[in-house]
């Protein structure tokens, strides 16, 4: 196959990875990280204005042909995709079993390996080699798109080494395949199916691509990090997520700080995932704003600030309650989201009801006014960003990286959610946040989740 990169339409893009020289031939202008081969499988959207130039970064090892297609069902494709997916060590050593006979992943040696064997449980058959996974997809702004963030018109796996069989038996399982339900892969990851006709044409900017290229399938699909079930839900807070093994941190942090971001600063070590963030300066003046409309609309309200959101902070409002608030923030809200996506390496982010909220913070008075006490989010990922600063005290103070994050206006926090942390008390005067509790690659639970106190 070929090394390839093309557009489709103006959200989709096709890459295809050469099998020798790892890269892809043509750099997509907008920017897609993406990554194959038993790394990760994730496809970072980005888009302007705040990610003009980002590059693309194909990871993968194709090889020449034969390419080995494994058309077959869904469970399959299952399969497939789990043995490329990056999988915790113990079961990256295990035989996968293969539901229905078939092949078996054997050697997935942790999420760097691109080399696996396939085993035929029925004749014994084994080979070995290197497996791409190529996944052609398109970005779907989570605004159209009530559940999924990623489409994904093909999976397609090649496969070099040893040969394989030549002969296809009942045990060699085809794998590309239409999708026909919605499904849990491996690390949440959820389809949502409608299945395209074959051979029907298809629009694109320039040219009209056939759609047989995208292959049988068409599916949305959202894509968690996490390990299935996410752990934010069912685990006792250790103050550490176990954190997605995908890109090192810190060539995140310079990527974006070299293509993107005015300022990104990684806070203690580098495992927890604590960001300092700035806004562009372009939308510091919207903060004052976004204070201003909270004040009026709280005091209209009979119970001024105390809106009853969250148990544990006991003076905020949601802007989606005051008027005009949700559009005034949506350019922070959008800035914020898009670093998130870039840092914690997810492709869809959402947040959680009631988000953005605003938190006040006052000092004397009820001590739940002047900060909160030690406590994780039931989010994947919390941000915080400061508003104003007018008083003395508060911080943001982690426990597990020893430290306490203090903010200018225009920064934001951002930290895994059960990661365990504290508002500290204000001193004097009075601070405002703006809070986004944000979930990952899903739909966000119906219910309010609120943050937990922990015990101290
Ligand atoms: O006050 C802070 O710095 C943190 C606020 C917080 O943790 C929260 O609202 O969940
Ligand atoms: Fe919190």
């Amino acid at each position: 196959m070929g090394p390839k990169g093309c557009r489709i339409g103006s959200r989709m893009r096709i890459v295809a990875v050469d099998a020798h020289k790892g890269v892809a031939a043509r750099a997509p202008t907008r920017s897609t990280l993406f990554e194959s081969v038993g790394t990760s499988l994730v496809g970072i959207p980005s888009s302007p204005p705040f990610f003009p130039n980002t590059p693309t970064k194909c990871v993968g090892v194709a090889g020449p042909p034969p390419r080995v297609k494994f058309p077959g069902t869904l469970e399959r494709l299952r399969t497939r995709l789990m043995s490329v997916l990056p999988l915790p060590p113990p079961l990256a050593k295990r035989i996968i079993p293969y539901p229905g006979g078939g092949w078996l992943a054997t050697n997935v040696e942790s999420c760097q390996t691109e080399t696996v064997s396939l085993k035929s449980p029925d004749t014994g058959a084994s080979v070995s080699g290197r497996m791409n996974l190529t996944l052609d997809y398109e970005e779907v702004p989570f605004d159209e798109e009530p559940v999924a963030q990623v489409r994904l018109f093909k999976a397609s796996t090649s496969f070099v080494g040893q040969k394989a069989p030549a002969k296809r038996t009942a045990s060699q399982v085809p794998l590309c395949c239409t999708v026909p339900q919605e499904v849990t892969v491996g690390n949440s990851l959820v389809s949502n199916t409608s299945v395209r006709q074959k051979n029907v044409r298809t629009k694109t900017r320039n040219k009209t691509l056939d759609v047989k290229e995208r292959d049988e399938f068409s599916t949305h699909w959202a894509y968690s990090p996490y390990p299935c079930p996410p752990p934010v839900y069912n685990s006792s807070p250790h103050g550490i997520l176990p954190l997605p093994p995908m890109f090192p941190t810190q060539s995140l942090v310079n990527d974006a700080t070299t293509f993107r971001m005015p300022h990104i600063e990684s806070v203690g070590p580098p495992q927890l995932k604590i960001y300092k963030c700035r806004l562009p300066s372009a939308l510091i003046p919207l903060l004052q704003r976004l204070i201003a409309h909270s004040e009026a609309f709280c005091r209209t309200q009979p119970h001024g600030w105390r809106t009853h959101l969250y148990t544990l902070t006991k003076q905020d409002v949601a802007l989606s309650a005051v008027p005009g608030g949700l559009d005034l923030a949506a350019p922070v809200t959008a800035c914020i989201l898009e670093h998130i996506r870039v840092l914690y390496h997810v492709p869809a982010i959402r947040m959680d009801r009631n988000q953005p909220h605003v938190l006040k913070y006052v000092s004397g008075g009820d001590a739940a006014c002047r900060g909160v006490g030690l406590h994780y989010d039931r989010c994947d990922v919390t941000a915080n960003l400061l508003l104003a600063h007018a008083f003395r005290g508060g911080g943001t103070f982690f426990p597990a990286a020893l430290t306490t994050v203090h903010l200018q206006p225009g920064e934001f926090l951002l930290h895994p959610g059960s990661l365990i942390h504290q508002g500290l008390d204000v001193t004097a005067g009075t601070r405002y946040l703006m809070v986004m509790f944000c979930h990952v690659g899903k739909a966000p639970p119906q219910s309010n989740r609120k943050p937990k106190a922990v015990q101290t």
